[in-house]
């Protein structure tokens, strides 16, 4: 099933012309990736998809029904992790669900079955500084999960984290997802990452934003560290290096 649909969506920011007639169909269950050049216009597009930006031209469809600058139906994570510092793991955890209304008792008894499956369980009291970075962005993403469960974006969300915990924090979100079902659309300057993660690569061009290529993520699951030697890994690789 299409979960989520871009359809030719085109923006301006005044003269500055930043995405020029994108479309992306991200299915049910999948991860979808798109690279592209810094600047190019990927947090635009997913600000649209959110429907805090206003599109020039195009469509959002979720499920086949127009979303086009509607707000609050997907969820969205940004590089940094924003975790307010001043509240604990459970309490940041339950914002979401107090956002939509929910007691703040309720929202937590909600929230706290989610932390062993986020790596997070004996961390519920703990604030934020008190966890490691990869800690810290599993807290976020189970954030993040609660707002929307089925339709998250991130946006770099392993970006700041030095490379071990980069590629660990890649290996949970496979596997975690295997419980949670939940269509990804993800951005990254990684090509290791996208490739690792995807089901379906975006590459994007250049300042106005094109889709310079698709492709298909073939390598079976499940990935593990052998899959960024293998074959198919390593020559889809360099196709993408090349195209950038
Ligand atoms: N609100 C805005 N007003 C004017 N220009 C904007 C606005 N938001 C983004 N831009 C411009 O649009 C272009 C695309 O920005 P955007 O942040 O979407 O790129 P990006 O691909 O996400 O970049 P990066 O990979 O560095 O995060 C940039 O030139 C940026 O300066």
């Amino acid at each position: 099933m299409k979960k989520l649909e871009i359809i030719d969506v085109t923006k301006y920011f005044d003269e500055l012309y930043t995405l020029e007639n994108i479309s992306l169909t991200l299915e049910e269950n999948q991860i979808v990736s798109i690279i592209g050049p810094s600047g190019s216009g990927k947090s635009t597009l997913f600000n649209i998809v959110a429907g805090i930006e206003k599109a020039d031209h195009g469509k959002i469809l979720i499920e086949g029904n127009d979303y086009t600058g509607k707000t609050g139906r997907v969820s969205y994570m940004h590089q940094k992790d924003l975790l307010l510092p001043w509240k604990t793991i459970l309490d940041n955890a339950s914002i979401p669900l107090m956002i939509k209304g929910i007691d703040k008792k309720v929202a937590r008894q909600q929230a706290a079955p989610y932390f062993s499956l986020f790596g997070l369980e004996g961390f519920e009291n703990h604030y934020p500084h008190q966890l490691s970075g990869g800690m810290r962005q599993r807290a976020a993403l189970l954030r993040t999960y609660l707002f929307a469960k089925d339709i998250m974006l991130l946006d770099e969300p392993f970006g700041g984290l030095d490379a071990i915990t980069k590629r660990k924090m890649q290996q949970w979100l496979l596997s975690v997802l295997k419980n949670l079902k939940a269509s990804i659309l993800f951005i990254t300057h990684d090509i290791d990452e996208a490739l690792f993660l995807s089901d379906k690569i975006y590459v994007l061009s250049e300042r106005p934003a094109r889709i310079k290529a698709i492709f298909d993520i073939g390598i079976p699951r499940p990935r593990d560290n052998s899959t960024f030697t293998c074959e198919e890994f390593v020559s889809l690789k360099e196709k993408i290096l090349n195209l950038l």
